[in-house]
């Protein structure tokens, strides 16, 4: 798939774009459309600065990072809005079933940082089964505590990981884990064609808890919608191999956030990583915060500086189609015309994820 193709920037790629002051770059271009723009950080609790502008908003450029939900209550004050566009991939913090009974069309920037995110998820691998982080912590406590930091520390050489979902960032950490010699596995609901499975020599299963029975790491990169909100849960935890390796940048609702604190106490998990959260930012008392063996990061993965001049030229190049009456790339699309649309028909499924467990 291309990178996105404005007709032009008016940001230096490298630049932090991806914040309030940054703006994404595009304030001279939506003004010299005559357009406003407003940019806030206002979009939690009722009353907040991002449900006053909704009143009348025509769009709203969300990041998945820092989201505005834009729940079903929100979309129904929204008498103007004509699309939601996510500045990054993932758009479950709009109410998708909402969207498309009110006609909101929306859409992602498809591929902008599946790049990004293969390679944190290859880190926080790595990270986890060669446990880097305690023993970081050991040199930086002024120790040289060789025992306590390899006595949980062990090669991926030879070991078998598996990825739930093959899209674009799981087919992507595939590729790159493949160089370490490990055993390759994926589930997806769509399979991938054989050339790339031999290419890669790539096991497929079709139901990922099948495959999880026998897997010393698995990564999540499903995008989260009503068939993997919570799949892992009380009961699906229990196939999981004892000791496994689990890395989910995907989404933090794909897992019941207790069922994962309690598997590394009880050691049904021995290390648990990612960078995503349900809600985000998450409170300070947050179960992940404090659990053992995590390697969590904020949602960072996507937001490198490389992906934001991606996510920011994407979603200039969805402006100028939406203003140009031209049709937006159909990987962009998520809901078109009251309807899951392109990717969005591939990868999503009908319903909300917005609001509901946490
Ligand atoms: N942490 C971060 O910064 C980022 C996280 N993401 C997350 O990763 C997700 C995936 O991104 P991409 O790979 O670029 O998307 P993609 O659309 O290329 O791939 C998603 C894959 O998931 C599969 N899938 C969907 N539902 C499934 C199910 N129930 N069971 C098995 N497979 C299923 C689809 O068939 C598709 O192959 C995003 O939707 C987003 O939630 C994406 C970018 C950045």
């Amino acid at each position: 798939m291309s990178t996105p193709s404005p007709s032009s920037i008016d940001f230096r790629p490298g630049e932090l774009l991806g914040c309030i002051s940054g703006e994404l770059g595009l304030r001279k271009f939506i003004e010299d459309r005559g357009h406003s723009l407003i940019v806030t950080s206002e979009k939690d609790g009722a009353g907040c600065q991002l449900e006053e502008e909704l009143q009348d908003a025509h769009y709203v450029i969300s990041q998945p990072f820092y989201p505005a939900y834009l729940t079903r209550e929100r979309i129904a004050s929204a008498p103007n809005l004509k699309a939601a566009i996510t500045a990054g991939i993932g758009s479950d913090h709009v109410d998708l079933q909402a969207a498309m009974e009110y006609n909101i069309d929306v859409s992602e920037v498809t591929f902008c940082n599946s790049i990004s995110v293969a390679e944190h998820v290859v880190m926080q691998i790595l990270s986890l089964v060669r446990n880097y982080i305690p023993s970081y912590h050991w040199i930086k406590k002024g120790g040289w505590n060789i025992a306590d930091c390899v006595e949980r520390s062990y090669d991926i050489e030879g070991m078998k990981v598996g990825t739930v979902a093959a899209g674009r960032i799981g087919l992507a950490v595939l590729k790159r884990l493949q160089a370490f010699d490990c055993e390759l596995h994926y589930t997806d609901r769509h399979r991938l064609p054989r050339d790339v499975e031999e290419k890669y020599n790539l096991h497929y299963w079709e139901d990922w808890k099948g495959m999880v029975q026998t897997m010393d790491v698995v990564t999540l990169n499903c995008p989260l919608h009503p068939e993997t909100e919570h799949m892992i849960n009380t009961e699906s935890i229990k196939n999981f191999k004892r000791g496994t390796y689990l890395v989910n940048t995907a989404r933090g609702k794909l897992c019941d956030k207790d069922v994962i604190a309690q598997a590394l106490k009880d050691g049904t998990l021995a290390g648990y990583a990612g960078d995503v959260w349900f809600p985000q930012p998450p409170p300070a008392d947050h179960v992940w915060r404090s659990m053992p063996w995590h390697g969590m990061t904020p949602h960072v993965s996507g937001t490198s500086l490389s992906a934001q001049a991606r996510y920011a030229a994407g979603v200039r190049e969805i402006l100028e189609h939406y203003w140009d009456g031209k049709e937006i790339r159909s990987e962009y699309q998520i809901v078109t015309n009251g309807a899951l649309a392109g990717a969005g028909a591939h990868s999503y499924s009908e319903g909300n994820t917005t609001t509901g467990c946490d």
